[in-house]
């Protein structure tokens, strides 16, 4: 799915540097559920905005589905990005004049799809999410944890290969982390292959392998037994 060699990122601050990424590696297979950790400031979203095509890398390769990255125009990383991978944030990144359905809607407009067809594929995935009622309704209308799930449909509209969280849970109360965990498993057992950044030891171990960075670099990547999120739901 993807491949990452000796990645490297600084950021310039006044007339020096900060080194972030100091040579990364990393691989990714399909299906994999793999969170990131590290304390504040050890370059996790700095790695997921790389992977994300958010950002670039200074040096090192980056191969996603096949592809080198650094190959690309900056047009047909915006295409591959709309096509290949998913977002979901924190803090949501919702539309708030917009209603769920919109909002899930969007990424399909700039897709080129009829108007149509993207309000069924938009109804669907909020099916999915079990928002279906809540179609009409702004994002202040809902709970932290409904706009997680029209977040989520929104990044499943364009059927992404790869979907990237960073702090999926990091607005919400245990249990609605909970919910949101046991929905991104099911997700991830139907096939969908999840990268997700977090704080939290609880919601890493209901990942299936932990990659823990510390000053910009990979000091451990293990596989773990999952926990099951709804256990708790
Ligand atoms: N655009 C930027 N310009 C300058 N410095 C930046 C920029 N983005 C991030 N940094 C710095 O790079 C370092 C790594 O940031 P990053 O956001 O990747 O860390 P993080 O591990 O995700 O931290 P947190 O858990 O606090 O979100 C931090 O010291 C941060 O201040």
């Amino acid at each position: 799915m993807l491949k990452i060699n000796q990645l490297h990122k600084s950021y310039p601050i006044g007339d020096s540097s900060l080194h972030v990424l100091k040579g990364i590696d990393l691989k990714v297979e399909e299906g994999e559920m793999v969170a990131i950790m590290g304390s504040s400031g050890s370059g996790k979203s700095t790695l997921l905005n790389i992977i994300g095509m958010l950002d670039e890398a200074d040096s090192g390769d980056y191969i996603l589905d096949g592809l080198p990255i650094k190959d690309l125009t900056e047009k047909k990383a915006a295409v591959y990005r709309n096509k290949f991978l998913g977002f979901i944030f924190q803090s949501f990144n919702l539309i708030n004049y917009k209603n769920a359905l919109e909002n899930v809607a969007l990424p399909l407009y700039y897709q080129g799809m009829k108007r149509k067809e993207r309000q069924e594929m938009a109804m669907f995935h909020l099916e999915k999410v079990g928002l279906s009622d809540w179609a009409k309704h702004l994002p202040k209308e809902l709970s932290g944890g409904q706009n997680q799930r029209v977040a989520i449909a929104r990044a499943l509209a364009a059927n992404p290969k790869l979907l990237l969280a960073d702090e999926p849970t990091g607005a919400l109360d245990t249990k609605t982390s909970h919910e949101i965990m046991a929905f991104i498993q099911q997700l991830n057992d139907e096939g969908k292959t999840i990268l997700m950044v977090t704080h939290e030891e609880d919601i890493a171990g209901m990942c299936k392998r932990i990659v823990r960075l510390r000053d910009g670099v990979i000091m451990e990547d293990k596989k773990v037994e999952q926990v099951r999120a709804e256990q708790y739901v």
